[in-house]
């Protein structure tokens, strides 16, 4: 049996959608809500089978409060962290093992799955029997593969984030298509540069956890990375654009994480820095423009 933590908008998506395959299936969250088929954390903590789907950089504080020893765990949030500059898989292998550990990732709006509409995911573990476990947990409207490359599909969930912050920039500059279309393709090689250094395969970023979830986000005002940096083009603040949002944006903390990693192992990410001093020191966005045209 199956137990869904976090009632966002990611979380209740993903329940709604098991729930049409496992009828049994629950889900919990920090705040108590209206849902059919809430428990509480504890009740939730109790099936073998857990998906958790909460903010990344409250992931290693929520670690410290659970015993998932012996469960079996799927993690469907898309972020680094950004203290101790670690991979999600990095930080739960600290409490669970490997064997027992799978991220699902992949293009995919949450608002789209909640209408039952086609998308394709990914699973990726380092053991490919438990990918294929919480496969058979989708309805047939969501059309899962299965994937080993761990480290590539994290990054890849990750990376893609900063890119949409940087392609809602350059919609909000009204810099044109051939100008995003060019740092959507950078953006691909970019990320694939900075995940293989961590061990990463470059097939992971060709493939739907890679290409289509960037594409999928950095085109679309459906997504809230696109469209913080859609605001950020237009002089708004950070703290009143993500206020408004009321949900997550990933990227905005990945991109610190990012930064600080690439500096740290010298690894080339020129959007990534400049979406970095946009949002961190400040730096006008039509002049990090100029300066990655250089
Ligand atoms: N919304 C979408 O279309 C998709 C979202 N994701 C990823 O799923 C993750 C969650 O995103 P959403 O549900 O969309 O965001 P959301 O903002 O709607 O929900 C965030 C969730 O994290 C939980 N949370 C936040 N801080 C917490 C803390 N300190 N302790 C415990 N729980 C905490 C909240 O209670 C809530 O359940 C993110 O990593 C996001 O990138 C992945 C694919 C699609
Ligand atoms: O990850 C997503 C789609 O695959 C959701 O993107 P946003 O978090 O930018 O809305």
């Amino acid at each position: 049996m199956i137990s869904v933590i976090g009632g966002g908008a990611w979380g209740s998506a993903l329940y709604y959608a098991i729930k049409q395959k496992v009828p049994d299936a629950v889900i919990t969250s920090r705040t108590k809500r209206d849902i059919d088929g809430f428990v509480d954390l504890k009740q939730a903590l109790k099936n073998e089978y857990i998906l958790i789907v909460i903010a990344a950089q409250a992931i290693k504080d929520f670690l410290r409060t659970v015993d998932l020893k012996n469960k079996k765990i799927l993690v469907a949030s898309k972020g680094i962290d950004n203290e101790k500059l670690m991979f999600l898989n990095e930080i739960f292998e600290e409490y669970v093992e490997a064997e027992n550990l799978a991220f699902i990732s992949g293009p995919s709006f949450a608002k789209e799955v909640k209408e039952n509409k086609p998308t394709a995911l990914v699973i990726a573990s380092k053991n490919l029997k438990l990918a294929e476990e919480f496969s058979k947990f989708f309805p047939p409207f969501l059309k899962i593969y299965t994937d080993s490359d761990v480290e590539g599909v994290e990054v890849a969930g990750a990376y893609k984030n900063v890119i949409a912050i940087a392609s809602g920039i350059c919609e909000g500059l009204n810099l044109g298509k051939n100008a995003k279309a060019a740092l959507l393709a950078r953006g691909l090689v970019e990320m694939d540069r900075f995940g293989e250094f961590f061990g990463a395969k470059k097939d992971t970023f060709l493939g739907v956890a890679g290409a289509g979830d960037l594409f999928l986000t950095a085109n679309s005002t459906m997504s809230r990375n696109y469209r913080v940096g859609l605001n950020l083009a237009k002089g708004k603040h950070l703290n009143d654009i993500l206020n408004k949002l009321g949900e997550v944006a990933e990227g905005v903390y990945t991109t610190k994480a990012i930064y600080e990693l690439s500096k740290k192992h010298n690894i080339y990410t020129p959007i990534a820095d400049e979406v970095y001093k946009i949002i961190y020191e400040n730096k006008k966005p039509l002049k990090s423009l100029e300066d990655l045209l250089k």
